[in-house]
């Protein structure tokens, strides 16, 4: 690449659990020793999905390669966090070739993509796509819908209000920015279910955007990366429902760790996690977990009630078997007796 190369930037965005790590596993996976940086950003405190990037055991996704930014949505920390972290990667002696941005699941692309525009940035890195991660079933079970009456109800009081669902307008700003959409989970969805989703996503689509079906986000790189869509050129085609505000918050979602007894075994705990995620409508849950007697830490992933696990890495010597899970929910999660529940 000469000196005057913009180098490409991918922003992988889409809500809380819709397989955008899986898909920057993925892409990695078939880097082939392609210069892939990944900048990581989550709205939990944990740090999880650096850490199991980087233990995924992948050429490239090394420690070196994958800045963590933890500090709340990218959206909001652009000019604090996301700026100089973009800068220290590009001065690097070997600067990436291309760089992968996974926004929180709660993250609005279009204050990220305007940050391109930054004097500092702008003549050194360009959106080369903005890739939208849809959790297919979700969609299917109306996770992102409104209530019409309520919307009804309340635009009565309210001109501007256009959902009564927080979640809806987080699902279309990510969908409003996209440049490719992958819709996702199609393991758990038969034809007919792609069809109907297919027409859902493109009635949120302000544009004509490609929409590919996956499974574990496994698409080939070339169609993920080389969109040269050059996105920050382009921020009026991409409408958001907070064009025009200075400043949005999160305040409609919720987030905190609780510590994770060791469970008996990766089953019970699973069942156990699944039911309290039903009874208090979580989002999402992530974290760790030690087995007795097992010298591998236990990795678990709860979408809604969906969870699955796989043992991540080894407990290192002296290192206390502390089990913690990071909760995401609408605001108003009960978070003592989701503790409770889950230490009981
Ligand atoms: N059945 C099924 N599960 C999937 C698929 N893709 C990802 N998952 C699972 O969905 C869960 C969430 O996947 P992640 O890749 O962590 O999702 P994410 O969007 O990065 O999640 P956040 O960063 O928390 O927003 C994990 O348990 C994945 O294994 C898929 O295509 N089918």
């Amino acid at each position: 690449m000469s000196k005057l190369e913009k180098v490409p930037a991918t922003i992988v965005t889409g809500f809380l659990g819709a397989g955008k790590t899986t898909l920057v596993r993925h892409v990695m996976s078939q880097a082939a020793g392609r210069r892939i940086a990944i900048i990581v950003n989550e709205f939990g405190s944990l740090g999880i999905d650096g850490d199991l990037l980087k233990s995924c055991g992948i050429p490239g996704c090394e420690e070196d390669n994958i800045v963590e930014l933890a500090n709340g949505c990218i959206c909001c920390t652009v000019a604090d966090d996301f700026l100089p972290t973009m800068t220290a990667l590009l001065d690097r002696p070997e600067p990436p070739e291309h760089i992968l941005i996974e926004t929180s699941g709660l993250a609005l692309p279009k204050p990220l993509i305007k940050a391109f525009n930054w004097p500092g940035i702008r003549s050194r890195v360009t959106v080369d796509g903005v890739v939208t991660v849809v959790d297919g079933p979700a969609v299917a079970d109306g996770r992102f819908a409104d209530d019409p009456a309520a919307v009804e109800a309340q635009r009565a009081a309210d001109d501007n209000l256009d959902h009564d669902n927080p979640l809806a307008e987080v699902f279309e700003d990510q969908l409003g920015a996209a440049d490719l959409v992958v819709l996702n989970k199609a393991d758990l969805l038969d034809e007919a279910a792609v069809a109907k989703l297919r027409a859902e996503i493109a009635s949120h689509l302000p544009r004509q955007v490609k929409v590919v079906a996956a499974r574990e986000g496994a698409l080939d790189i070339a169609v993920l990366l080389g969109l040269g869509a050059a996105a920050e050129d382009d921020l009026a085609a991409r409408p958001s429902h907070h064009d025009g505000a200075d400043d949005h918050e999160h305040d409609d979602f919720d987030s905190f760790v609780v510590p994770m007894p060791e469970a008996a075994s990766a089953e019970a705990l699973l069942e156990k996690l699944s039911k309290i995620a039903g009874e208090f409508d979580i989002l999402r849950m992530k974290g760790f977990s030690s087995l007795p007697g097992k010298p591998m830490r236990l990795a678990v992933q709860g979408v809604g009630t969906r969870f699955r696990h796989h043992f991540d890495r080894a407990w290192a010597p002296g290192e206390a078997r502390d089990g913690q899970l990071v909760v995401i929910g609408q605001a108003g999660l009960d978070k003592a007796a989701i503790a409770a529940a889950i230490a009981g």
